[in-house]
């Protein structure tokens, strides 16, 4: 089954970890010495105005455990003059990978994504990010995902990467 993945603009969406509307400042011990309301927080993929960042759309298959990312990227993602910034792209991925991880295994965080860049992503073109869940490990989903063109005809880039399920006997991530 297919299932949409409704991100509201404008509101942060997070797994609880950090808070999304609050902001933790840490001493150099790592321990929280103040926390005070950030109601500016947001989503980083939602956090440009609509049309100029991230345009996109999340389909999720809970069978198959495979995440679909529909993406635009507005002319504020602006790497090398007409083409998306690397930066960019690898938040896209991230983003993707890490729905398809955050669906599957509940409270996860990026533990290691590697990118490999086949060819420049048009600037305000509409590419699909494929990522899928390659295996589980104890603690360790390794997912994997692909951006294509529409038409499927080229390949833009290829990641891997490991999601670690956070450990609720440790206080922090
Ligand atoms: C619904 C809306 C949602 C909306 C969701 C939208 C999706 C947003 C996605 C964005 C996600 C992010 O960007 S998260 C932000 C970027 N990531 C981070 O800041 C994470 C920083 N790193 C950490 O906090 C930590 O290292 C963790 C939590 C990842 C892991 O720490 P830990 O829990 O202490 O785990 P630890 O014991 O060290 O390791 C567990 C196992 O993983 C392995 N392991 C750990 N790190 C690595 C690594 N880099 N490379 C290889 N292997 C590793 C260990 O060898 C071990 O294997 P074994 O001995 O068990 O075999």
């Amino acid at each position: 089954m297919s299932i949409p993945i409704n991100l509201v603009r404008g509101r942060g969406v997070g797994s609880g970890r950090p808070r999304q509307d609050s902001l933790c400042l840490r001493g150099a011990d790592s321990k929280p010495v103040k926390e005070e309301p950030l109601s500016q927080a947001r989503l980083f993929p939602r956090s440009l105005e609509e049309g100029l960042g991230f345009e996109y759309a999340m389909f999720h298959n809970q069978v198959e455990n495979r995440t679909v990312c529909i993406l635009q990227g507005g002319p504020y993602l602006q790497g090398i003059p007409g083409f998306l910034h690397g930066g960019a792209i690898a938040t896209m991925i991230d983003s993707t990978v890490g729905m398809c991880a955050v669906l599957t295994g509940g409270a996860v965080m990026t533990a290691n994504l590697n990118i490999n860049f086949r060819r420049p992503i048009p600037l305000c073109s509409v590419v699909v990010i494929n990522s899928q869940l390659d295996k589980i490990e104890g603690r360790k989903l390794f997912v994997s995902c692909n951006v294509q063109s529409l038409d499927e005809k080229t390949l833009y880039s290829e990641a891997t990467s490991l999601f670690v399920k956070l450990d609720p006997k440790k206080t922090s991530p």
